[in-house]
């Protein structure tokens, strides 16, 4: 597995800011093989520093980064696919020679990085623009390939820096795929993106960073599990006053009342839903990704 331990980063202080700024304050996670780990964080809360020292771009002032229980060193690293927040693509080249040209950097021979490159080129829909300069494609399509470039040399693990962001739908969703193929595939693949829904739908676990710590971590199942469950209750049509003075909120839209509570005895409040009126629906609310990272952060 990765494993990220008590990671701690200051980055020097310019004239505005002398004492610098702490950007990593003991970030501390694992990734399993087989495992999506989606990492969440507000601006600046110290996404894009922790894997930059994951693939050794920095390097951190304490902590470690290992990989199947060795720290990992240049040749682990190689095997790894990288997709940096700052692109870097050669905007002359053309698209395959570029996929192409990046699997032989990763030690792969001409025939196989060709056909990884074309596979990886028709998966991502940019088969028709293969001959196209990389500068003569839209973001969204450069985006592509540089997800391809990441992917060619079939990485032992992958680090992606915001994957999904500038990609349409379509996109989204083809990338989506191939990244759970090399999941289930035995890769541990940890991303980063703003996009909550998507992390909520893809990952096996989350991470949500807040201001360099790691403010809450685990499957969304378990993060919603710590979270105080909202009761939700609709009455049609019930009796005036029926809900005072019980705990919440109690919003009216038409007939309906609808009762939102964190506290209180259920039972208690079913009865009097009941007496007053048709319960339409009476059960907890799931919290959404959004709203535990919301919380979370706070
Ligand atoms: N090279 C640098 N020099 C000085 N400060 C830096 C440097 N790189 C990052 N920082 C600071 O470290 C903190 C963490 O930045 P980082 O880019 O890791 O955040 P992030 O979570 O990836 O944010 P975003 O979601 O905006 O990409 C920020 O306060 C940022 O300003």
């Amino acid at each position: 597995m990765l494993e990220i331990s008590e990671l701690r980063k200051r980055f020097a202080g310019g004239p505005d800011a002398p004492e610098g700024k702490v950007a990593l304050d003991g970030i501390s996670f694992v990734v399993r093989p087989g495992e999506m780990f989606g990492f969440v964080g507000a601006n600046g809360a110290g996404k894009t520093t922790t894997m930059r020292i994951v693939m050794g771009v920095l390097q951190p002032d304490a902590g470690s980064v290992s990989w199947q229980g060795r720290p990992l060193e240049y040749t682990e690293r190689r095997r790894f696919g990288y997709m940096p927040e700052e692109r870097g693509l050669y905007q002359k080249m053309r698209v395959a020679e570029q996929v192409e040209y990046f699997g032989r950097l990763h030690g792969m021979d001409a025939a196989a990085a060709r056909a990884a490159a074309g596979d990886l080129l028709e998966r991502l829909g940019l088969t028709e623009r293969r001959g196209d300069a990389v500068e003569a494609l839209s973001l969204g399509n450069q985006q592509r390939v540089q997800l391809a470039v990441a992917l060619v040399h079939d990485p032992e693990v992958l680090v992606l820096d915001e994957p999904f962001s500038g990609l349409d739908p379509i996109a989204v969703d083809a990338l989506a795929t191939v990244l759970q193929e090399r999941c289930r595939g035995g890769v541990p693949v940890i991303f980063s993106s703003h996009q909550l829904e998507l992390v909520e739908r893809l990952c096996d676990s989350v991470g949500i960073v807040s201001a360099g710590r790691m403010v809450a971590s685990g499957t969304v199942g378990d993060l919603r599990a710590v979270e105080s469950r909202t009761l939700r209750v609709v009455v049609r049509d019930p009796a005036p006053g029926w809900a005072d003075g019980l705990p919440g909120t109690v919003t009216v839209t038409g007939d309906r009342h609808v009762l939102l509570t964190t506290d209180g005895d259920g039972q208690e409040i079913l009865r009097r839903a009941m007496k007053a009126g048709q319960v339409e629906h009476f059960g907890t609310d799931q919290p959404t990704l959004t709203e535990i990272f919301k919380e979370a952060v706070a």
